[in-house]
């Protein structure tokens, strides 16, 4: 006899551990190539190219793993941002706005790529890299940026629209990266969280 089973809240294993450590080794490696500083302290980086993998790969939970243990190592003081940057004190200056924008859009990345616990297709990805890893990203970035540098929200807003022809180009990478996973190693995406949430309840034996 069997009767189904209440659906099983998803828990983190040795596996989505390690997944979520090679991620945050991703978004940190990304840093080495260095950084291009615009205008008020907020440089150019191909980490956001690794937070949009993490979301579109890892999911909103496995994801925010990634990214949370890349900004604690930060935090204590691990040079791992680009141009070799670390500390507490990125988390009060004009950039401490994105980074808490990371760990924002890189759930709203894995909500929307991993939607319904399905495989990532890609205007979904591409949706996904754009909304959560661009404008969720800019939306917690660019008020602080204007707190912390004493300007008006509109200059700050003006000044990062030399940012959006490098995410846009990021956001294609990465939704190219991502199909061609789905392809050659769909496993990549057999474990994330939102699949195993969404996954059918299982029939499970009465003893
Ligand atoms: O290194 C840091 O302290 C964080 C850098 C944040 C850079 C932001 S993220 C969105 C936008 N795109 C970029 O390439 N740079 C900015």
């Amino acid at each position: 006899m069997t009767h189904d089973h209440p659906a099983r809240t998803p828990r983190l294993d040795t596996t989505d551990l390690a997944r979520a450590a090679v991620f945050a080794g991703v978004i940190a490696i990304l840093g080495l190539p260095g950084s291009f500083s615009v205008f008020g302290g907020v440089p150019i980086t191909a980490q956001t190219l690794g937070v949009m993998l993490a979301g579109a790969v890892l999911g909103p939970l496995v994801g925010a793993v990634s990214v949370g243990t890349l900004l604690v190592l930060v935090a204590v003081g691990l040079p791992l941002l680009a141009g070799g940057r670390g500390g507490a004190g990125v988390f009060v200056g004009p950039t401490a706005g994105y980074l808490v924008g990371w760990l924002v859009g890189v759930v709203v990345i894995g909500l929307i790529v991993h939607l319904g616990g399905r495989r990532p297709v890609w205007w979904r990805t591409f949706a996904g890299v754009v909304i959560g890893g661009v404008v969720v990203v800019y939306a917690c970035g660019i008020p602080i940026q204007s707190l912390v540098m004493r300007i008006g929200v509109d200059q700050a807003l003006l000044a990062n629209l030399a940012f959006v022809p490098g995410d846009l180009a990021k956001a294609v990478v990465a939704t190219v990266v991502v199909g061609a996973l789905v392809r050659g190693y769909p496993r990549a995406f057999r474990r994330t969280w939102a699949s195993r949430a969404a996954a059918p309840r299982e029939a499970v034996p009465v003893r």
